[in-house]
């Protein structure tokens, strides 16, 4: 009889404890992103979510537990490391060059990871980005297209409203072929409208790109509508996780949120 071994998350936590002083932010929190899945994390103010974002991407070393990326323990390696295995994040204030344009900052983060060498060169010989190379170009014009960035792809980055900069740091983030996104509050500050087409955009690139991601967001709403699960924290303790459906009828998370943000969903 054979049995199907499931391959280990893309990313991973495990027993995560973080202590700031006397203060413990986490206590022994698991979480797993799985292949080719969106999971969220959510919980009310003060609850933890930074704290494990800044452990998971590497920028906090945790009191105790272990991070894993495809079954590795990563738990020591710096953000850079975690990036040459495949991690990317975006940040909850996007942070652009004003002066360079939409499609220079996605060419940009390609050359990051495909040719360092060159980027350098250009730079201080001012080459600008002219000539590049045939794959560059298509993977530059195939994420202008699924972030649907092909009208405002050569406006500077000066000037452009919070959404569509946070769809320029999505395909930024993702010029560099990242396995698993973190994303940090991705509809912070954008309109209701503007929130559906960024979990429209995000749908579709997991189906395209086969990238996992895991997003940080205050809007309960938008991650039960999007994630295939869902982790919720509270007080540095991860009080449920499931599916969507779940979450909406668990009683501590309805008790955690005094039902509020849930029931808007139901
Ligand atoms: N560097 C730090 N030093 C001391 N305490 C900290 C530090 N960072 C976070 N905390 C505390 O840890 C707890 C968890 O904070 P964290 O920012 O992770 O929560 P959060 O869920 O992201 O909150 P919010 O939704 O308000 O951003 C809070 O009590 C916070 O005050």
């Amino acid at each position: 009889m054979t049995t199907a071994v499931e391959a280990p998350a893309r990313l991973a936590a495990r027993g995560v404890t973080v202590r700031f002083g006397g203060l413990v932010a986490l206590k022994d929190v698991d979480v797993d992103v799985p292949a080719r899945s969106i999971v969220g994390l959510v919980g009310p103010n003060g609850a933890g979510k930074s704290t494990l974002f800044g452990v998971l991407s590497g920028l906090l070393r945790p009191t105790a537990g272990t991070v894993l990326m495809d079954g590795d323990d990563v738990t020591g390696a710096s953000p850079q490391a975690r990036a040459r295995r495949g991690l990317a994040r975006t940040f909850q204030h996007p942070e652009l060059f004003s002066s360079l344009s939409v499609r220079e900052h996605i060419v940009l983060g390609y050359r990051m990871r495909h040719s360092k060498g060159r980027l350098w060169t250009d730079l201080v010989t001012g080459g600008g980005f002219r000539r590049p190379p045939a794959a560059e170009t298509e993977r530059v014009d195939a994420l202008v297209e699924a972030l649907g960035l092909t009208d405002v792809q050569h406006a500077p980055a000066a000037g452009l409203p919070l959404g569509t900069s946070r769809l320029v740091e999505v395909a930024r983030a993702l010029s560099v072929d990242p396995r698993v996104l973190l994303l940090d509050e991705p509809s912070s500050g954008l309109d209701v409208r503007e929130t559906e087409e960024l979990a429209a955009t995000l749908r579709d690139l997991v189906a395209s790109h086969g990238v996992s991601l895991l997003l940080v967001e205050h809007d309960v709403p938008l991650v039960l509508g999007l994630c295939d699960r869902v982790d919720v924290l509270d007080f540095g303790i991860r009080i449920a996780t499931g599916t969507p459906a779940e979450i909406r009828d668990d009683e501590a998370v309805r008790a955690a949120y005094l039902g509020t943000a849930v029931e808007e969903t139901a």
